[in-house]
């Protein structure tokens, strides 16, 4: 496809800290943070003017779903609307917990794992041709998802027990399968749960479930473009080779805890290549498809030139290469360094507790935002762009009319119900409007709807 719908899910870790007062459960802090919404939403579960939805679900984890973007730049811009959209819910959750005599702060962890071992995920969705066989697609992604954590992983310092050290990713530990229909049971590399949002007889979704949260912008440029070549190269047809792993959680693994990339994974076919060569597979590959086909967006030179200088620092250890565009290698500077001013072992909890304050959401005392902030971590869009796209929504997708009917909504008090496809006034008569196409921006049916609430 030359033009995908891809979209962010992002699941919040939640904290809350009480010197000197009683403690709350993390239910009640979500409970405070969603306060304000249910009372102008109706409820925990809304769409926001920027096209996004913004719910609790089951469990505590805020979580909020980037809307359909058609662009890189625009998708990461939305993502980060989401943190401060989240920055904003702590102001005022405090501010009500503080009133009902709750004292403390509370904190939100764009991140995958607690110091309980639960864990909880970042998702990405790319819409996808219906006719693409989904088992040949899902033979060729699991190798490339498995080794991706090479170039996107967030980084984690593990603790536990002999699997103690400095691993790729936050994920990896606890996917349990390839590719299943569930997202938390068994969490599945890819979820196979049949939900395009959108005409099932053209499209699907691929929900690709193992990723990281991501930080630092240009991995996640990195993460989500490099995906979305992967898919255009299988969905050209191109003849690949046989790369299906014959234990891909065993692989996930036992690549996340070798730094080295050098990590030999056993192929079905009895080969073994190590997660190095399946990533150079893969640019090699890809590469030579855009030298053919030309770039499909204005992008991919950006994106290739990432891939490459990350698998080459891994290759060289020279990760100065990509210490401020790598989220687990700017992880990795910023532990080592403190380790060493401080003469910590990695085993040292306090070093745990930098690599959580890394993913405080908190411009003053999240780690990266610091490091941002000082020059240490490379950027993509500009605060210009993220401070619009906490209201607007791109106007090149459904997410433009979906935005404008929440608008008209809030702005007239009216009751309204919206999901990726459905628009609906729920205290008038009238017809949902469907919107079947995510790329449509005009829609008579539902202009007629914003009108008759906005009474023109
Ligand atoms: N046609 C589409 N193709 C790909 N992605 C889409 C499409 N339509 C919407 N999306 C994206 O899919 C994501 C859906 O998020 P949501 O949290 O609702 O996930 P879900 O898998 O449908 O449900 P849940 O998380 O409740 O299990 C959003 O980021 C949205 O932008
Ligand atoms: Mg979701």
């Amino acid at each position: 496809m030359d033009r995908r719908i891809i979209g962010i899910e992002t699941e919040y870790g939640i904290a809350h800290s009480h010197p000197g007062s009683r403690s709350i459960t993390p239910e009640e802090v979500a409970r405070y943070l969603f306060k304000p919404v249910v009372e102008w939403g109706r409820s925990s579960n809304v769409f926001l003017t920027n096209g996004a939805r913004l719910y609790l679900d089951v469990g505590s984890h805020p979580e909020y779903a980037t809307s359909e973007c058609d662009d890189l730049l625009g998708l990461i811009s939305q993502d980060l609307a989401g943190e401060s959209v989240m920055r904003s819910l702590i102001e005022r959750g405090e501010a009500l917990m503080h009133e009902d005599g709750i004292q403390g702060s509370i904190y939100l962890f764009k991140n995958n794992s607690d110091s309980a071992g639960n864990s909880f995920g970042c998702h990405e969705n790319y819409m996808i041709p219906r006719k693409l066989e989904f088992s040949r697609l899902s033979e060729l992604m699991i190798p490339f998802l498995v080794t991706r954590q090479l170039i996107c992983g967030a980084g984690k310092v593990n603790l536990a027990g002999d699997n103690c050290g400095f691993h790729f990713s936050q994920r990896a530990d606890h996917v349990w399968e390839g590719v299943s229909s569930a997202t938390t049971r068994s969490r599945p590399i890819i979820n196979t749960r049949d939900e395009p949002h959108a005409d099932a007889e053209r499209f699907r979704r691929m929900h690709v479930i193992v990723g990281d949260s991501n930080m630092s912008q240009t991995t996640q440029l990195l993460k989500v473009g490099a995906t979305d070549l992967v898919l255009r190269l299988i969905e050209s047809g191109a003849i690949l080779g046989d790369l299906k792993l014959e234990n891909p959680i065993r692989s996930i693994r036992e690549i996340s805890r070798d730094l080295t990339g050098r990590q030999e994974v056993r192929l079905a076919s009895g080969r073994s290549m190590s997660a190095l060569e399946i990533q150079r597979f893969f640019l090699q590959h890809v590469t030579a498809f855009v030298e053919k086909n030309g770039a499909h967006h204005a992008h991919v030179s950006r994106v290739l030139e990432l891939w490459e200088r990350a698998l080459d620092a891994i290759e060289t250890q020279n990760l100065g290469l990509i210490e401020k565009d790598i989220d687990w290698a700017i992880k990795k500077r910023l532990t080592d360094a403190y380790m060493a001013k401080n003469s910590l072992e990695l085993s040292s909890p306090r070093v745990a507790q930098i690599d959580l304050t890394y993913h405080d959401i908190s411009l003053e005392r999240g780690l990266f935002h610091v490091l941002e902030r000082r020059g240490a971590a490379t950027t993509v869009v500009t605060p210009e762009s993220v401070e619009e796209a906490v209201t607007v929504a791109p106007q090149t997708t459904r997410a433009k009319i979906r935005g404008e009917f929440i608008k008209a909504a809030r702005e007239h008090g009216r009751d309204v119900t919206a999901d990726w496809l459905h628009l609906k006034v729920n205290d008038a008569q009238g017809a949902t409007v469907l919107l079947k196409d995510p790329f449509v921006t005009e829609d008579a049916a539902a202009t007629e709807l914003i009108n008759a609430i906005r009474g023109v």
